[in-house]
């Protein structure tokens, strides 16, 4: 009954009641309005294709629950300078600390240290997390399907929007899919990896992107190692690649990014 998922999830439900309980919305709301402005999430991407690049999410990921320690040698700053330099659209920082070792300080500072816009990764599970993704300078939000109800989804989706926030919405089969296409977003994330058994196949994004509306942007997203794969990907329609791991491990990520989005 409880896969990995149901077990993050609960966990995160009581996490965020704690820091609820901590910090009043209404400060997390202060402190949203005081933040940076937003960078758009979209439409980097939409740039980036527009210009017949392939858009690139790079991850910032110290560990995963499936692989544990990812990188030991782990600089937030130095890698999101790193992923630029590489030529990488915009950034994904884990903020999930149980599971991924994640923090939301680790988006602060990747954020202060380059130009690109940034993705909080994390379980979203109540729009109280939408307001501290802002508040923190965030300038997209997560929204799993899997973890979600409809309405759930819609609700936090409605809160991101309030916020200015773009929305990533990520499905692993074809009721997510459908459902997903219930929001708003046009940004449309396909995970190669099962989050309630953690297996990855990368013909999940072949099988599912026939059934992605042209008006909405796939992304393509884990288990992504070589410029191959994003060929592959790239064959059925994708333009936009979300990639953590194979990146994370290599010494030098600027060298390993620009070689993954080299063009065969
Ligand atoms: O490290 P990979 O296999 O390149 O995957 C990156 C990203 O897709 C993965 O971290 C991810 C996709 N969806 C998530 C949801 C929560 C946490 C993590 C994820």
């Amino acid at each position: 009954m409880s896969d990995v998922l149901d077990r993050i999830n609960a966990d995160k439900r009581a996490l965020v009641a704690a820091r609820k309980a901590a910090r009043p919305l209404s400060s997390v709301e202060e402190a949203a309005r005081a933040a940076d402005p937003v960078r758009g999430f979209v439409r980097a991407l939409g740039a980036a294709v527009e210009s017949g690049r392939y858009g690139l999410i790079a991850e910032i990921k110290k560990a995963s629950p499936s692989k544990g320690l990812i990188r030991a040698d782990f600089d937030p700053p130095a890698l999101a300078r790193a992923y630029r330099e590489g030529g990488a659209t915009c950034l994904s920082v884990l903020t999930d600390e149980p599971y991924f070792q994640g923090r939301d300080e680790y988006l602060v500072a990747a954020r202060a240290a380059v130009d690109l816009p940034v993705l909080r990764k994390d379980f979203m599970v109540d729009p109280y997390q939408i307001v501290e993704a802002r508040a923190l300078g965030a300038d997209c939000i997560l929204i799993i399907m899997a973890s979600l109800s409809d309405a759930q989804a819609a609700e936090i989706e409605d809160a991101a929007i309030a916020q200015g926030l773009d929305v990533l919405v990520e499905v692993h089969d074809r009721a997510e899919l459908d459902r997903a296409l219930l929001l708003r977003t046009p940004l449309l994330g396909v995970n190669n990896r099962n989050l309630k058994t953690l297996a990855v196949d990368i013909a999940t994004t072949e099988e599912l992107a026939r059934n992605v509306p042209a008006d909405r942007m796939l992304v393509a997203e884990s288990g992504l190692y070589t410029p191959a794969d994003l060929s592959r990907m790239a064959a059925v329609g994708a333009r936009c690649f979300l990639v953590g791991e194979s990146l994370m491990r290599q010494a030098d990520v600027t060298a390993a990014t620009r070689a993954l989005l080299t063009r065969e």
